[in-house]
């Protein structure tokens, strides 16, 4: 049993509850989950169990019903946002469907922007960024535009801009869902050789049953319970 230390993400019975108006739409069911450092866990389920609320409790990007969360074992409900985001920054990189690069600037400037928000010295996070933008296959590609890449060269960008603060964990939504299967497949290897390589935890929610094969775990979502798949 991995001790609460080793833990880069937790939660304890966890609940959401979107109000809609007058309504009331419950969609977690009392979820307790970790993911342990360097460890990769996939969420898979049907379309509206619940997956995305889930990521999006365990990154502090929205506020349980209740229960707790906990990332790097700290438990973010009493803490004030800014306190959230801080953490959030230092111990989360996201990806999701979309890549969400910014269309005006070039890979390596979109890789490179979480670290000059840090306020990094320029010189120092373009490095940076170029060594990670290597280690992800794009080397070659660093002063191209997001429209001037490909779709499998986007997601390996904004695996990049990611992965450029050396996060604990990346927390992943669908991060295939936009690939054809060969693409896909590249983008699996490369989360895998990360893991690897940086010792990135992985959390990955999906309806691809090839990635979610691919992780250490795999979890349920069915209506709002979590199981072990
Ligand atoms: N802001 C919101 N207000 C009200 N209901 C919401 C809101 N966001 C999500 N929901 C509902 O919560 C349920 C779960 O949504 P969620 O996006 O977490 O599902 P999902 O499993 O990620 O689905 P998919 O695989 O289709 O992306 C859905 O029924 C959705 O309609």
């Amino acid at each position: 049993m991995n001790k609460a230390q080793d833990m880069v993400l937790a939660c304890q019975d966890l609940h959401k509850v979107y109000k809609q108006g007058r309504f009331e739409v419950p969609v977690l069911f009392g979820i307790n989950m970790s993911v342990a450092k360097g460890e990769t866990v996939a969420i898979v389920g049907a379309s509206g169990s619940g997956k995305s609320t889930l990521l999006h409790l365990l990154g502090g990007l929205d506020s349980a019903s209740s229960g707790s969360v906990e990332i790097m074992g700290r438990d973010i409900q009493h803490m004030s946002e800014a306190d959230r985001g801080y953490l959030r920054n230092q111990s989360l990189g996201f990806v999701y469907q979309f890549h969400h690069l910014l269309p005006e600037f070039s890979a390596l400037e979109n890789v490179a922007m979480p670290l000059l928000i840090r306020r990094m010295a320029k010189s120092e996070a373009y490095q940076t960024a170029e060594a990670v933008l290597n280690d992800v296959g794009l080397g070659h590609r660093l002063s191209h535009n997001p429209g001037e890449l490909s779709g499998g060269e986007r997601q390996r960008a904004a695996i990049a801009r990611a992965l450029v603060t050396r996060p604990a964990c990346v927390l992943a939504d669908e991060p295939t869902g936009n690939l054809d299967r060969h693409t896909a497949e590249g983008i699996q290897d490369l989360m895998m050789n990360l893991n690897a390589s940086y010792k990135t935890s992985f959390l990955v929610v999906t309806h691809d049953m090839n990635l979610a094969s691919r992780m250490q775990r795999i979890m349920k979502l069915d209506d709002g319970v979590l199981t072990n798949a």
